[in-house]
C-alpha cells in the first residue's frame, strides 16, 4: 500500500469554500449527501453527460470542472467503479476532498487517505488503516487493525472483521463478511452476502457461503 496523508476525522464541521463532485451517479448522490452532513454547503456535480438545469436537491450540474479554480475549492471524484473512480483521482490535479460522515465512527488510530468516502452510520475501529479513493459505504463495518487497500470499496453494511487485509480495488459486496485475520488479494469481486472465511490469493469473483470462486 502507498502511504498517504493523515487526516483528522474528529470533526469537519462549518466547512467554507466550494466542493466539486465528479460525477451524477447514485455513489456522486450519496457523497453529497454525507458532504452536507460534514458542512458542505456549496456543491456542485461535475459530469459531462449532465443536461442544461439538471439538479439533485438544491445542487447543480455542470459539464466542465471551472478552468481557474480558487484555492479554496476541493474536487470529490465519486464514480462508484473502482477502476472509474482511480482515473478520476488519477487525473485530478485539484486539492482532493475526504468525505466523512457526521455519523461515522473512528476507533483510536484509525486513518483514512485522500478521496475515501466514510458513508453514514460506518465504524472504522481502531488502528484500521484505510487507502486512497476507498469506499466505505453506509453503515460498513471494518474493524480493528485492518487494511484496505487503495480503491477498494466496501458496501453497504458488509463486515471486515479485525486484522483482515483488503487488497487494492477490491469490491466487497452489500452484507459480505469477511472474517479475522484473512488476506483478499488486489483486484477481487465479493459477491453480496458472501462469508470469506479462507484467505484469497488468486483475483476473481467469489460468492456463496463459504466464498468459492464463481469466475
Ligand atoms: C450503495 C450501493 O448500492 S452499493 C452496491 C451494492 N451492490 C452489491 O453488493 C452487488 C454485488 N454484486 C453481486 O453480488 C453480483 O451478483 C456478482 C458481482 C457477484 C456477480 O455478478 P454477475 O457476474 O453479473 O453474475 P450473474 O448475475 O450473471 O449471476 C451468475 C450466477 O451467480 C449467482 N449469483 C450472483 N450473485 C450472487 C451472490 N451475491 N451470491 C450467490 N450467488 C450469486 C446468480 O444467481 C447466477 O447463478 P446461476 O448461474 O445459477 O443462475
Amino acid at each position: 500500500m502507498v502511504p498517504f496523508p493523515v487526516i483528522d476525522t474528529s470533526t469537519s464541521s462549518n466547512l467554507t469554500g466550494h466542493l466539486f463532485i465528479l460525477g451524477f451517479g447514485g455513489h456522486a448522490r450519496s457523497a453529497a449527501d454525507v458532504a452536507v452532513s460534514a458542512g458542505w454547503s456549496n456543491i456542485t456535480f461535475v459530469d459531462r453527460n449532465v443536461i442544461d438545469g439538471e439538479h439533485f436537491s438544491a445542487y447543480h450540474a455542470i459539464r466542465e470542472l471551472p478552468e481557474v479554480q480558487r484555492p479554496d475549492w476541493q474536487v470529490f471524484p465519486a464514480a462508484g467503479d473502482n477502476s472509474r473512480r482511480r482515473a478520476q483521482i488519477e487525473a485530478t490535479t485539484a486539492k482532493l476532498a475526504t468525505l466523512v460522515s457526521s455519523s461515522a465512527r473512528f476507533g483510536l488510530e484509525a486513518i483514512v487517505g485522500e478521496a475515501t468516502f466514510v458513508g453514514h452510520g460506518a465504524h472504522v475501529g481502531p488502528g484500521a488503516i484505510v487507502g486512497r479513493g476507498v469506499i466505505l459505504n453506509t453503515q460498513s463495518i471494518v474493524e480493528h487493525e485492518v487494511r484496505i487497500g487503495d480503491y477498494a470499496h466496501v458496501s453497504v453494511n458488509a463486515v471486515v472483521a479485525g486484522r483482515a487485509r483488503i487488497g487494492r480495488n477490491v469490491f466487497v459486496g452489500a452484507g459480505a463478511v469477511v472474517i479475522d485475520s484473512i488476506s483478499v488479494c488486489d483486484d477481487v469481486v465479493i459477491g453480496a452476502g458472501a462469508v470469506v472465511s479462507s484467505s484469497i490469493d488468486e483475483a476473481g469473483v467469489y460468492v456463496g457461503v463459504p466464498a468459492r470462486r464463481m469466475k
